[in-house]
């Protein structure tokens, strides 16, 4: 494959020699919007508008007519949130707005869990594994006796968190092949293990050492949604090809850069949360006995870190790979996270960046 061709696969240009290509860290503190300082990252154009707001519109429809997620009072975090800037920037190549609204459900599902069971909306790390296990079944279901069976589907509406997995899944699953389902339901199982592990330090008041934190952000992550960029592309990535190890590692390095991403813009909301709130940066400025600016500084460089190394795994495949399917899957998840980074870097609803620089 030639090296244009791979620079279309990744986005943007790639190898040694190349970081110097993309923003490097500046002198002057960054504004409202601005990217975080020497944070490697491929800038990408703004989503249409169009359907954004469509996005917009559809999944707030569907939040508050078809399964009542929220009460009125967090409806200016629901706006504030962007789904629709979010999948739209995200799944560039999604045919339809339909297609982006597979995406949009399961990513609103997927935080209202997060938010209701385990954060800021009534969450709490006590009794979390008998709360998440039974909306797990929402999205692989029990199969059992007449007799429980009607009380476990009743199960299913008793709270707005089931609720919208399952209606999000029902969705999915309208266009979803078998097998991708499948893949969906395992990166979930891997989500919730990550929340658990979460939970269980928090509640003993444990920050694990760096390698922990990052083994556990690698299942509380969000690879569950690059990983369905070939669904909401409206084609499919065979299982035989996405279990690939090498395509797994690709997998597992992007949804690592995008998860730390997140602690990076996240950093100074969840300073202000209540308790401790393990992030990156909060947990090497604890284990490494750093300043918090050093910390900080250095979990840039660890995302820099696995941004260069998943690029160059990709590539790599890319080569030893030469399907066209392959390339598309792995275009889609690089369009996943740039998409990522762009949104973070533009919701100063929810993120500012601390004052570092
Ligand atoms: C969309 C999805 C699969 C989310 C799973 C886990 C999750 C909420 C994140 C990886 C985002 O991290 P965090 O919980 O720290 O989110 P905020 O910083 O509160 O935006
Ligand atoms: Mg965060």
């Amino acid at each position: 494959m030639s090296t244009e061709s791979l620079r279309r696969i990744l986005g943007g240009p790639t190898g040694l020699g190349t970081s110097s290509l993309y923003p490097a860290p500046r002198e002057e503190p960054p504004t409202a919007g601005s990217p975080v300082p020497g944070l490697y990252h491929h800038p990408v154009a703004e989503p249409d508008p169009v359907r954004t707001e469509e996005v917009d519109r559809r999944s707030k429809e569907w939040a508050i007519d078809e399964i009542g997620l929220y009460p009125p009072e967090w409806e200016e975090q629901f706006d504030g949130f962007g789904i629709g800037r979010y999948m739209t920037v995200c799944h560039p190549d999604a045919p339809t707005v339909d297609h982006l609204m597979v995406a949009a459900r399961l990513m609103v599902a997927e935080n209202a869990v997060d938010d209701c069971y385990c954060e800021d909306h009534g969450g709490s790390p006590i009794g979390l594994g008998g709360r998440l296990l039974m909306a797990h079944t929402s999205l692989d279901p029990l199969h059992t006796t007449p007799e429980y069976e009607p009380q476990w589907a009743g199960s299913l509406h008793d709270d707005a968190p089931r609720r919208a997995y399952r209606s999000a899944m029902d969705h999915f699953t309208d266009v979803a092949s078998a097998s991708q389902a499948d893949r969906f339901r395992h990166d979930m199982a891997r989500l919730h293990l990550g929340y658990l592990a979460e939970a269980a330090w928090d509640q003993t008041d444990h920050v694990p050492e760096v390698w922990e934190y990052l083994a556990m952000r690698q299942f509380n992550n969000f690879r569950p949604c690059p990983t369905i960029t070939d669904t909401v592309g409206g084609y499919e990535l065979p299982a035989d090809l996405h279990s690939q190890p090498a395509m797994q590692r690709v997998i597992a390095l992007a949804s690592n850069a995008t998860t730390i991403v997140n602690d990076l813009y996240s950093y100074t909301k969840e300073l202000d949360s209540p308790g401790k709130h393990l992030n990156l940066p909060v947990v090497i400025a604890e284990r490494e006995g750093r300043t918090e600016r050093e910390a900080y500084l250095k979990a840039v460089e660890i995302h820099n870190d696995l941004m260069h190394t998943y690029e160059a795994e990709a590539a790599a495949l890319a080569v030893a790979c030469p399907l066209p399917i392959v390339a598309r899957f792995l275009r889609g998840v690089a369009a996943w996270v740039d998409g990522n980074h762009h949104w973070h870097q533009n919701n100063t609803y929810r993120y500012s960046l601390p004052d570092f620089w």
